[in-house]
């Protein structure tokens, strides 16, 4: 898992570490190591022009400190200031002894643009005289490469939230460790590649971060594996009641993401049964969750209707020790809290898979632009594992641990992925994976099945449930374990 931090545990630990070293010492290993990749990404640092958007704090400091690395090796470097009186002075200095310039405006050839208008000291979106700088910057027939220092300016670094206008990175060198808005909302995308450098910091960061992205090696780490001595029941049975008359495709769905999973049964009870039969052979169907047979996790809930039929079958299935995905109608027949006694009565984990309108109906309170945070809140109230749809899909879990996927795509904004990601996640719990590590599996395996979809061309969700194999496959190779997803 990759860790990161919020600003005031970053400050605290900067502060402890910078104690026991020479001033300025974070610094120079922040500008080594940003200059280091903006001389990567130039083919050729000399005769480069490099041009920094210079902000009135430390993340200024580091651009000009980076901003001299790459003059002295010969680069056309000029700074921007946004603020002249507060620019960073050392760092001005040594920009200058190397030769850099500074200018009032963004230069006619940019070929690098390095973004140290803002770091962690960032309060709201690009105030204007930065955000019309970029525009200069940027709002050219050749767009420079973006390096942003740290983090993209403009956004909320604790949180992910983009309140305004801000910096969209190629590439983001930032310092000690990872901060949220590098793994969640909107901000995520914004940063482009994200390269950690190693300031010393680690040993003095706090030991809860707020939020934990897994890897490829921590996937294929969770997933069971199979033993010789398996058949189907000790690989665990997963029940789905889903799908209605009205909506049995919800039904195949949920079943087919249950099918990829590693369970050695699938059981289905509901009013979908012929549907999913004809889809799936393999899957053993009843009318009725009573009549189903023994499973090991209940999915319940897509396309399943909020009808009278429909709370009896969310009541039947609350009411087993078993542990549950609940997700679509599952939460909102829970809106109105005639389940809550059920609920809290509840041994067996509970998963709960709000998109943000369930998430809204469900808290009350949309997720706003703390999806950490939000998520924390209702898990904590519910005393279940939500897992909150999204481009950067939050698990979070009632004791306040927050994990953050990595792999979703956009290619899974089409009608019923979230019903092959409920029968993954209960497929996952029936195979007997503690549920946030379910919820985080599902999540993962889920996002690379839409990339994989994608590269065959437009998806839709049949084609989401297929490409779990092809993912599941890939991830049981031998060396999967030791590979780092990027
Ligand atoms: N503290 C440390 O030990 C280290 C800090 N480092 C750098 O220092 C940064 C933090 O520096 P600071 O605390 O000086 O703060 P920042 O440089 O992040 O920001 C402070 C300045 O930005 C302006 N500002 C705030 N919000 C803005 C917005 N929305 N639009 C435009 N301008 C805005 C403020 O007027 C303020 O003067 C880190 O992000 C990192 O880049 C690194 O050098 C590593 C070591
Ligand atoms: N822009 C996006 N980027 C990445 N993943 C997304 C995006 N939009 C939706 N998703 C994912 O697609 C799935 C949609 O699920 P859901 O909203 O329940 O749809 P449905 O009810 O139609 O199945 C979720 O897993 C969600 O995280
Ligand atoms: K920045």
């Amino acid at each position: 898992m990759r860790p990161a931090w919020r600003v005031a545990d970053v400050r605290a630990a900067e502060e402890a570490l910078m104690a026991r070293l020479p001033e300025g010492t974070l610094m120079q290993r922040a500008a080594a190591g940003l200059a280091r990749r903006c001389a990567l990404l130039l083919e050729q640092v000399y005769g480069a022009h490099v041009t920094l958007l210079v902000g009135a704090g430390n993340n200024g400091g580091d651009a000009l400190y980076a901003g001299a690395i790459l003059a002295r090796r010969g680069a056309a470097v000029t700074a921007v200031l946004l603020d002249p009186a507060k620019a960073h002075e050392e760092g001005l200095q040594a920009l200058r002894q190397q030769g850099g310039r500074t200018a009032d405006n963004p230069p006619a050839t940019i070929d690098l643009l390095v973004d140290g208008i803002v770091g962690i000291g960032a309060k709201g979106g690009l105030r204007d005289a930065a955000a019309a700088a970029l525009h200069k910057a940027t709002d050219r027939g050749r767009r420079p490469t973006i390096v942003a220092v740290d983090v993209p300016s403009g956004v909320d670094v604790d949180t992910g939230d983009v309140p305004g206008k801000a910096v969209q990175a190629d590439v983001t060198v930032t310092f000690g460790c990872l901060k949220p808005a590098h793994v969640v909302g909107p901000a995520a995308p914004l940063a482009g590649e994200v390269e950690l450098v190693d300031i010393g910091l680690r040993p003095w960061l706090r030991a809860d971060p707020a939020v934990l992205v897994p890897d490829r090696a921590d996937i294929a780490e969770a997933l069971p594996k199979h033993r010789p001595t398996d058949e189907k029941y000790t690989r665990g049975v997963v029940g789905v009641a889903t799908g209605s008359k009205t909506y049995p495709g919800a039904a195949i769905l949920s079943t087919a993401g249950a099918l990829a999973g590693p369970t050695g049964m699938v059981r289905y009870a509901g009013t979908a049964r012929q549907y999913v039969l004809q889809a799936h052979p393999s899957v053993i169907a009843t009318d009725r969750i009573t009549d189903a047979g023994r499973v090991q996790a209940w999915v319940i809930g897509s396309g399943l209707g909020t009808d009278a039929a429909a709370a009896t079958a969310l009541r039947t299935v609350l009411a087993t020790s078993l542990p549950v995905v609940l997700d679509a109608d599952a939460l909102n027949l829970l809106v109105d809290g005639a389940m809550a006694d059920l609920m809290r009565g509840r041994n067996a984990p509970m998963v709960l898979t709000p998109h943000d309108r369930e998430f809204a109906r469900l808290a009350g309170e949309a997720p706003g632009p703390d999806r950490v945070a939000a998520a924390l809140k209702l898990a904590a109230h519910t005393n279940a594992v939500v897992l909150l749809k999204g481009d950067r899909t939050i698990v979070a879990t009632p004791s306040g641990t927050a994990y953050a996927n990595p792999t979703g795509s956009p290619a899974l904004a089409t009608g019923g992925t979230g019903d092959v990601l409920a029968g993954l996640l209960g497929s996952l719990l029936a195979g007997g994976l503690r549920p946030e590590v379910a919820a985080v599996t599902a999540a993962y395996l889920h996002g690379l099945a839409g990339r994989e979809a994608a590269r065959h061309g437009p998806v839709a969700a049949p084609d989401v449930a297929a490409a779990l194999r092809p993912v599941l496959a890939d991830l049981a190779s031998p060396d999967a374990a030791a590979a780092t997803h990027k």
